[in-house]
């Protein structure tokens, strides 16, 4: 590409594979060396100038961030499906185009609800404690009792990609009863897995297993609060594979503490990460692990591909490969 068609392009972090050196064939990438994010000024002073930004969802792409790439910024391309680190109303009133990268993990991270599901049912995290401490004393009739799974319900909250995935696994796999929350009817879901779409309360009152997957937004941002938790059989165990703030977790550790509820298996937490003080962290019945839903080579690497293709679309002011809708 001539020298004068290349463009500035900001990476928040090295990505898997090779679609990094693709970008840098086509333009000028300076890619953030660290491990840790860029702090909030790291990331103003590296934006400066840049017509393009590759970021991650642990950076927050506010307009002060935009106002300091300058009038030159055309595309945001988020390495997520989840694009809630980013202002998309600042990018609409800018003409910044905004792209994200769905589809590819929507398979690995639906696996990553289910471990997290099976885990957190059957006490996986206290059994491996006790073997690795050396508590362990004896096989007994009545130790580390778990929750069976065939035929008992399952409560999807947010029947997306994901949350689809999700059911199809245990509804086949474990013959599940499914109940699920959406915007709108989803009748393919009702005829081939037999779901039925109901009110959220009717679906924490009735599930025995509750697995999340809406994005965040106002409208989700503690959607699990205490009163959602009171809701919930005091057998149900709760899955959080979509953003920790979609659950009040003041509220899911009194829960948890009191018999609210069985147990929970979160890939995701406020903040992250969570401090190994955090009394969540302290709970024996929650299962957490560090955010690694999307985390497979084959769906990691597919990513990298699509943000790739994405700056370089907005870059020529074409569509993006997967764009977010601004409207
Ligand atoms: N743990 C991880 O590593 C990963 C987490 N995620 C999270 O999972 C989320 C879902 O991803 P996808 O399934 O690909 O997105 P999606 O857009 O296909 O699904 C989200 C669904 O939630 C629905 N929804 C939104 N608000 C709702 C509400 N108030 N009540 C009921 N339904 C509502 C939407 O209509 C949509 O069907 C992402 O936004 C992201 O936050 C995604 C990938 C990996
Ligand atoms: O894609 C997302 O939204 C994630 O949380 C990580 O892949």
């Amino acid at each position: 590409m001539p020298e004068s068609s290349r463009r500035q392009i900001f990476v928040t972090r090295e990505l898997p594979g090779s679609a990094l050196e693709r970008l840098g064939q086509a333009h000028d990438v300076s890619v953030w060396p660290h491990r840790s994010p860029p702090t909030a000024a790291e990331l103003l002073e590296n934006v400066a100038g840049c017509d393009g930004l590759l970021t991650l969802l642990s950076d927050g792409i506010d307009e002060e961030v935009m106002q300091a790439a300058g009038a030159g910024l055309k595309v945001i391309s988020n390495y997520a499906v989840g694009y809630n680190n980013i202002d998309l109303e600042a990018a609409s009133r800018r003409g910044i185009r905004v792209g994200n990268t769905p589809d590819v993990l929507t398979d690995a991270t639906a696996d990553l609800a289910v471990t997290l599901l099976l885990g957190a049912a059957r006490r996986v995290r206290e059994a491996s404690q006790e073997v690795s401490s050396g508590d362990w004393q004896t096989w007994e009739p009545a130790g580390l009792l778990g929750r069976e799974l065939s035929g008992r319900t399952l409560g999807v909250i947010g029947m997306g990609r994901i949350g689809t995935a999700m059911a199809k696994r245990m509804v086949g796999g474990w013959n599940m009863k499914l109940l699920y929350t959406a915007r709108s009817d989803r009748p393919k879901v009702d005829e081939s897995l037999g779901g039925r779409r109901v009110e959220l309360a009717e679906l924490l009152r009735q599930s025995d297993f509750v697995s999340i997957h809406v994005a965040l937004c106002d409208e989700t941002r503690h959607l699990i609060d205490e009163a959602a938790l009171a809701e919930m059989k005091s057998t149900a165990v709760l899955v959080n594979t979509a953003r920790g703030e979609i659950i009040d977790q003041d509220a899911l550790v009194r829960s948890l503490r009191d018999g609210g509820i069985f147990a929970a298996g979160l890939d995701v937490t406020t903040p992250e990460p969570l401090p190994p003080s955090h009394p969540l962290v302290k709970s024996p019945n929650a299962l957490i692990l560090p955010h690694i839903g999307s985390a497979t080579d084959t769906a990691r690497h597919e990513m990298a591909e699509i943000a790739v293709d994405n700056v370089l679309a907005g870059l020529n002011g074409q569509d993006l490969r997967c764009e977010v809708n601004l409207a």
